[in-house]
């Protein structure tokens, strides 16, 4: 059976006007429904482009993207971006940044609408609705970012980064709350980070990628007992500093490559 994404041999190349820059290099991986990855490698290695390609926000140079058994052509309601920045509009309120992405979608109604802040009230935003952006911590605000993302009710999510503007201290319960929040819809999630803790504690499995140009390397599955676990919890398993190790001496080996 076709597993529900599938990226099949995908090369990118941006040419400018001078260069040409390979950003990926034949990359093919395949991702069950429900699974968490997440894609961890040096800076420049390719991420990005493959979580913009995957998004239809970039045509590959080669190769293909399947959801559910069809290609990929164009910017797809089945899928969800979320970024580092939240990206909400400073002139709405956030009930109605949330709401803005119903109505693209041609999707505003009386249920999707009151879904979308249920679910605001559940990740602690209640009482926000009225709030513009800049009355909100960062943290809010990617709370905020992952309500509209989900609002949408989106297959997969993608996310680029979402935690690393964020202090420590936010950025671990916000690393909870979304692990939470994505299990318990079943939604399939594919992270990308710098940050080898981070993609240990959320993910089933770790996609690790090379530099110039970016290929996928290895792919590591995530012990049982951790992905059990609440990212919270994984991070003080005996088992995640064993993994965080070899994963932090493979990754200093390909950065050594560079
Ligand atoms: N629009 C562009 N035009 C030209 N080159 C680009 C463009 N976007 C990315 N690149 C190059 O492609 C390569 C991969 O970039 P990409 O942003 O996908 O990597 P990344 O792994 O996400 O990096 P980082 O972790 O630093 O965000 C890099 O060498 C980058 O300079």
């Amino acid at each position: 059976m076709m597993s529900f994404l599938v990226v099949h041999r995908i090369s990118h190349t941006y040419f400018t006007e001078k260069t040409a820059v390979t950003a990926l290099d034949n990359v093919s991986l395949s991702i069950e429904k429900g699974e968490f990855v997440s894609f961890l490698g040096p800076s420049g290695c390719g991420k990005t482009t493959l979580l913009s390609i995957i998004a239809s926000l970039i045509r590959p140079t080669e190769g293909t993207v399947m959801l559910e058994g069809e290609k990929i052509h164009s910017m797809h309601p089945s899928v969800g971006y979320m970024l580092q920045q939240d990206y909400l509009f400073p002139w709405k309120t956030i009930e109605e940044n949330i709401l803005l992405g119903l109505t693209i979608m041609g999707i505003n109604t009386q249920e999707t609408r009151q879904q979308a802040l249920d679910l605001l009230k559940r990740i602690g935003l209640k009482g926000t609705e009225h709030y513009y952006p800049n009355q909100l911590s960062g943290g809010m605000r990617q709370r905020a970012a992952l309500v509209r993302t989900m609002a949408t009710n989106p297959k997969i999510l993608l996310l680029d980064e979402p935690f690393s503007a964020l202090d420590y201290q936010t950025k671990l319960k916000l690393e909870e709350l979304v692990w939470q929040t994505l299990k318990e819809f079943g939604k399939t999630a594919l992270l990308v980070t710098h940050d080898i803790g981070e993609a240990i504690a959320m993910s089933d499995r770790i996609f690790l990628f090379s530099a110039k140009p970016g290929r996928l390397v290895r792919t590591f599955l995530v012990p049982s007992e951790l992905r059990q676990l609440s990212p919270f919890h994984a991070r003080q398993h005996p088992a995640f500093s064993d993994l965080f190790q070899f994963l932090w001496k493979e990754l200093d080996s390909l950065e050594a490559l560079k």
